[in-house]
This record gives C-alpha cells, structure tokens and sequence, in this order.
C-alpha cells in the first residue's frame, strides 16, 4: 500500500511568542522541522511526504533550506487558519484513492523511526493508529461549579502524532465542518465513526509549545541516535 506523511508545520506558534515561527528556530543547530523530516526519510526513503507550511513563511522555509542545504524531495503545500484546515490541504495533494497516511506535527523532532514504522504497521491492520503515551503526573477533574476531583490517571493517555489512517477512512471523515472539539486527527475519524486504536507513544516525543519545551529539545537533540 502506498505510504503518505502529512507534515503539519503552517501553525504561527502563539504560545512560543517568537519571531521566528518555532518550526524554522534551530535546535541542536538545525531548524526543528528539518529534525521531523529527516525521523520519516530514516523511516522510508520513499514514503510520499507533504510538508505543509504557512502560506507567507514558503519563501522563508526555501532560504533555511539553501543555507542548510537540505533538499529533501518533499511537496510543499500552503497551510490553513486551523490545523484541521492544514491537514486538509494536505490531503487535497494526495491523488491516490487508497494508500496510509501518518499525519505528524512538524514540531515533534524527536519522534523515533520505529514508532512511525509501528504506526503504519498498526494503520494497515486496524486503520487507525494513534500514538499516545500514559501519564506520569496525577490528574484532576474541573467540574462546573469549578471544584476540583481526583480521577484515576491509568483510565486516560496523553495523545501524541503520528496519528495514521486509511487513506480512504481519511478523506470523507475530513468533509465534515471543522468542530471545536477537533483538537487532532483522531477527534475527526472518531467523529465519522471510525474505531481509535491507540499504539505506545514515547516520552521524548514532546510537541515543542512553549519557551521552556526548548530546553528539553537541546538535551533530547545533544543525545546520540
Ligand atoms: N493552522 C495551523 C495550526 C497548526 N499547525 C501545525 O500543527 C502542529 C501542532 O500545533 P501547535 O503546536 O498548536 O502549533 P501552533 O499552532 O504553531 O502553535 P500555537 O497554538 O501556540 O499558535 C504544529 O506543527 C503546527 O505548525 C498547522 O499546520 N496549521
Ligand atoms: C495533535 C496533537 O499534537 C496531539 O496531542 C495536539 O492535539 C495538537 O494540539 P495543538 O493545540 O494544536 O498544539
């Protein structure tokens, strides 16, 4: 079955409050999305990967290429206002009617090749695959009076990407108005009625949010492969 990556890169990166969109600022010295890129090319030489990017950032992502002589043979494609808008117009790219498609946040450089091969491996049985690890802290519950409760932390997971589908699952479950509830892509294939299969995620596969998240991605990247 024909393989697919969708790179989710066209968000602004809010919460980083950077110039720089947090995908193009460099760790270990690389741009973070070169990190990404290169987990799915170490994964599968010839996966088909799309790179989505913000529509006004495409010229900049070409300079960092050329001075970082990264040529990968990738196809850029334009982002939306939402991640549910970016994944989209990646799949808008996608002319096969039946394949895999692993949709991954740009800003997850430390995701490992064997978890992207685990995805694909689980998507093709399953179709689905979610990456998604337990919890190490304990959890409490804000009710709508705004108490708080203690809940049993091993009945939840946190959720990570890849996230991989069917490509056929995929396309119609994401022709459906955007949801406020669509934090991922699982929320939309859970949405259009699909069975979620969860598969072990990893610690070090941290979404780079926050000023400090890149302190831990120094360490993570100083780490030999
Ligand atoms: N319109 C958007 C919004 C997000 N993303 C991508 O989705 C991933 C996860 O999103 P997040 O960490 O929230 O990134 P930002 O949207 O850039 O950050 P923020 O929410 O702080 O603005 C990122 O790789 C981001 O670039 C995207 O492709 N298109
Ligand atoms: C897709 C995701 O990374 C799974 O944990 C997460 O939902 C993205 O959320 P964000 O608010 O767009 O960063």
């Amino acid at each position: 079955m024909t393989k697919f990556a969708i790179i989710v890169a066209g968000g602004n990166g809010t919460r980083m409050g950077s110039k720089t969109p947090k995908q193009f600022m460099l760790v270990g010295g690389k741009p973070i999305l070169m990190h990404t890129i290169e987990k799915f090319i170490a994964y599968d030489f010839s996966l088909q990967i799309l790179l989505v990017l913000p529509a006004n950032e495409m010229k900049a992502w070409y300079a960092l290429c050329d001075k970082h002589g990264f040529y990968p043979a990738i196809v850029t494609v334009a982002g939306g206002n939402t991640r549910f808008q970016s994944v989209k117009n990646g799949l808008k790219k996608i002319s096969a009617k039946e394949g895999l498609v692993a949709v991954h946040d740009g800003v997850r450089p430390f995701v490992s090749p064997s978890i992207i091969a685990q995805s694909f491996e689980v998507a093709a049985q399953k179709g689905t695959a979610i990456t998604a690890v337990s919890l190490k802290d304990s959890i409490r519950f804000i009710d709508a009076n705004d108490a708080n409760h203690s809940v049993d932390r091993a009945a939840y997971r946190l959720v990570q990407t890849p996230q991989t589908f069917r490509l056929d699952w995929m396309r119609p479950a994401f022709d459906t108005p955007e949801q406020p509830f669509f934090t991922d892509c699982a929320s939309v294939l859970e949405h259009a009625g699909h069975p979620i299969t969860l598969i072990e995620g990893g610690y070090e596969n941290i979404k780079i949010t926050t000023p400090e998240d890149l302190l831990w991605a120094e360490a993570f990247a100083a780490q030999p492969t």
